[in-house]
């Protein structure tokens, strides 16, 4: 299994985003944390930040939208030329058709479950969607505690993917370290987001080769 370490930046230093994407030039993708202070209680930055990093930067981005309304929005951040959008399977009015337009314009189309919604409803929708977010905290804040509580709905996630023969991906989010990253490696995940465990170390390249390590050395 191909396993993929995508930095957060909402670790990284606000001043310098330029800088911050460039000493994470290993990384798989960089993820972008979209709040808009209604979704969560957190604002982080919008659609002109997002414009600005595509050009600074070649990592693929992978946006994480924590946002209200992303049937309105995620088109237009798609249309930026992100490699991945993700909206929070609660925020959206219409999730499948909404994934289908994603896919329309390009990007690959991501749903994020926060720890306490049903997996239920959405496991019919696996063929919709190119990655499915299992959040390991609560959305709007880094630097949160890993919830193992959250390990049994991705292990039904990953028998589900395994089943259907689908190529999805599970990302999980929050709290992911050198400590916990075997846990949801185990667990079936193979896209490692990681904001603090990468940006709060001196060199953020070599915690992305160490998470890297272990995420392959567990992988399901
Ligand atoms: O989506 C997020 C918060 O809502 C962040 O991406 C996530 O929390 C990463 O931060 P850390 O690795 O520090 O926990």
């Amino acid at each position: 299994m191909t396993t993929r370490i995508n930095p957060s930046i909402l670790a990284a230093d606000f001043a310098n985003f330029e800088r911050e994407l460039g000493r994470i030039a290993n990384a798989d993708l960089a993820h972008i944390d979209v709040m808009d202070n209604h979704f969560v209680p957190n604002l982080t930055f919008g659609l002109a930040m997002v414009e600005r990093l595509q050009q600074v930067t070649p990592i693929p981005l992978d946006l994480h939208l924590m946002i209200d309304d992303p049937d309105r929005w995620a088109p237009i951040y798609a249309e930026t030329g992100a490699y991945s959008v993700t909206f929070h399977a609660e925020a959206a009015a219409e999730p499948v058709a909404l994934a289908r337009r994603l896919r329309e314009i390009g990007a690959r189309a991501g749903i994020a479950l926060k720890p306490g919604t049903d997996l239920d409803a959405y496991l019919e929708l696996l063929p919709e969607f190119d990655q499915i977010l299992v959040m390991t905290v609560e959305p709007g804040f880094g630097g949160q505690s890993f919830m193992p509580a959250t390990m049994p709905k991705l292990r039904r996630l990953r028998e589900a993917v395994d089943a259907s023969g689908l190529d999805v991906w599970l990302q999980v989010d929050g709290g992911i370290a050198a400590d916990t990253i075997a846990i949801a490696a185990e667990a079936g995940a193979d896209t490692f987001v990681a904001g603090s465990a990468v940006y709060g170390g001196e060199v953020p390249a070599d915690r992305i080769e160490e998470l890297r390590a272990l995420a392959a050395a567990h992988a399901h």
